[in-house]
């Protein structure tokens, strides 16, 4: 049988140091008159985000931001972006942040208009029909991490405070009309950030390479990214300022988030429940996971290791990928176990329920059910 697949790729990307000053254009561009510049509460007070705003002023954009954004946000921040949206009449989105303030940024641009609950909009189906598209207000996203590549995306990922289940919501105009990508802004992240971020690309381009869907083109980029990754990240994290490798880690990210079009697998199934329920950083805890998922997947994924690994300038195959991951994860300091990012055993019930309801669950190599997804927990706890 031929294969057969539906592949779509993402969205003008303006990509270099410096290129922060042309949020006025990009604003043209997008025909933002009067932005809102969304990100979180980490990020208000730091002196990227103050650039990006006198550049606004500067230009007669106005300086409003909304920064109540929690990391892992949920619904309550969005109702509260929402409310400074309206109240400041403004016409469109800056998504200023990492994944936190990208995903909520781009979710005020697409719930402003609409008059159902955004959970209606969940990545199931054809949900997204439900959206009135014409209400959609534009987005322009600005990665201030190198890691989860939603500035490539067309999904959020919104946490529910009262179920504590992270949702995907998922609309084709949830896509940025523009991104500018400037990792100068990534040189000020802090160590174990700028770790767990770009962990997080690594895991969205191993879990893509080895999920079993036919997209060659998402292979490909796959292949690359984890290369730029293994190459890049330690330079980035010993030597902050190097801009040559944060150029080349915000690369990987946007090159993981569009490689998972082809699916993601059991590390993110896993860590969606983990980041919902104990709060810990999304990449952090997708990096501890590893080990375990590629030795779970192993026999499904052995031979397109030992075909990549040459080209990850690795020896050994897959077994030396797999010694690769552990060391790779130690010289960053990540943790072995989830225990010492706070994550205890007692929820492993409710967990097991959620990640088998993950999308990524699709996605993995090997079929996973309770008795595997509870297995793995064990190990990664
Ligand atoms: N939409 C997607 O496709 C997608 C993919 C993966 C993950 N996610 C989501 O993204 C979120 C995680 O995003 P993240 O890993 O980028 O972390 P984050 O956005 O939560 O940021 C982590 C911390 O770093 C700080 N920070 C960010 N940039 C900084 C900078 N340049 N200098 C100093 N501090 C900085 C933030 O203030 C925050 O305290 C999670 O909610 C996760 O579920 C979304
Ligand atoms: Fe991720």
């Amino acid at each position: 049988m031929s294969p057969t697949g539906t592949w779509s790729y993402p969205t003008a990307i303006r990509f270099g140091a410096g290129r922060l000053k042309e949020l006025p254009d990009a604003c043209a561009a997008a025909g933002i008159k009067k932005p809102l510049l969304v990100t979180d509460r980490g990020l208000a007070p730091l002196d990227i985000t103050t650039r990006a705003l006198d550049i606004l002023e500067g230009s007669g954009l106005g300086r409003a931001m909304f920064a109540e954004v929690d990391p892992n946000p949920n619904e309550k921040n969005l109702a509260a972006g929402i409310e400074a949206y309206k109240a400041g009449g403004h016409d469109g989105v800056i998504a200023f942040g990492g994944g936190s303030g990208l995903d909520l940024g781009k979710m005020v641009a697409f719930m402003c208009g609409q008059t159902r609950p955004v959970w209606d909009f969940e990545d199931i189906g054809d949900w997204w029909t439900r959206a009135d598209a014409s209400a959609i207000a534009p987005n322009i996203c600005v990665p201030t991490t190198a890691g989860t590549g939603s500035e490539v995306g067309r999904a959020s990922v919104i946490t529910n405070s009262e179920t504590h289940v992270k949702k995907i919501i998922f609309h084709p105009k949830v896509l940025p009309s523009v991104v500018i990508a400037d990792p100068e802004l990534t040189v000020g992240m802090p160590k174990a950030i700028t770790a767990g971020t770009g962990l997080d690309a690594f895991a969205h381009c191993v879990e893509a390479f080895s999920s079993p869907h036919y997209h060659p083109m998402s292979q490909g980029i796959a292949l690359e990214g984890m290369r730029l990754v293994i190459e890049n990240l330690p330079r980035a994290y010993a030597t902050p300022d190097d801009l040559e490798a944060r150029a080349h880690m915000m690369s990987a990210a946007a090159m993981g988030a569009t490689a998972f079009q082809k699916g993601l697998g059991a590390i993110h199934a896993l860590s969606h429940p983990v980041g919902a329920v104990f709060n810990t950083h999304h990449g952090t805890t997708n990096a501890v996971c590893m080990p375990a998922v590629l030795d779970l997947n192993e026999p499904k994924i052995r031979e397109r290791f030992d075909r990549a690994a040459p080209y990850l300038g690795i020896e050994g195959g897959y077994d030396g990928f797999r010694a690769f991951v552990q060391e790779f994860n130690d010289g960053f300091g990540i943790p072995r176990q989830l225990r010492d990012l706070g994550v205890t055993a007692d929820r492993v019930d409710d967990m097991v329920a959620m990640a088998l309801e993950d999308p990524s669950c699709g996605g993995n190599p090997v079929t996973l059910d309770a008795d595997n997804v509870r297995a793995l927990y064990e190990t990664v706890i």
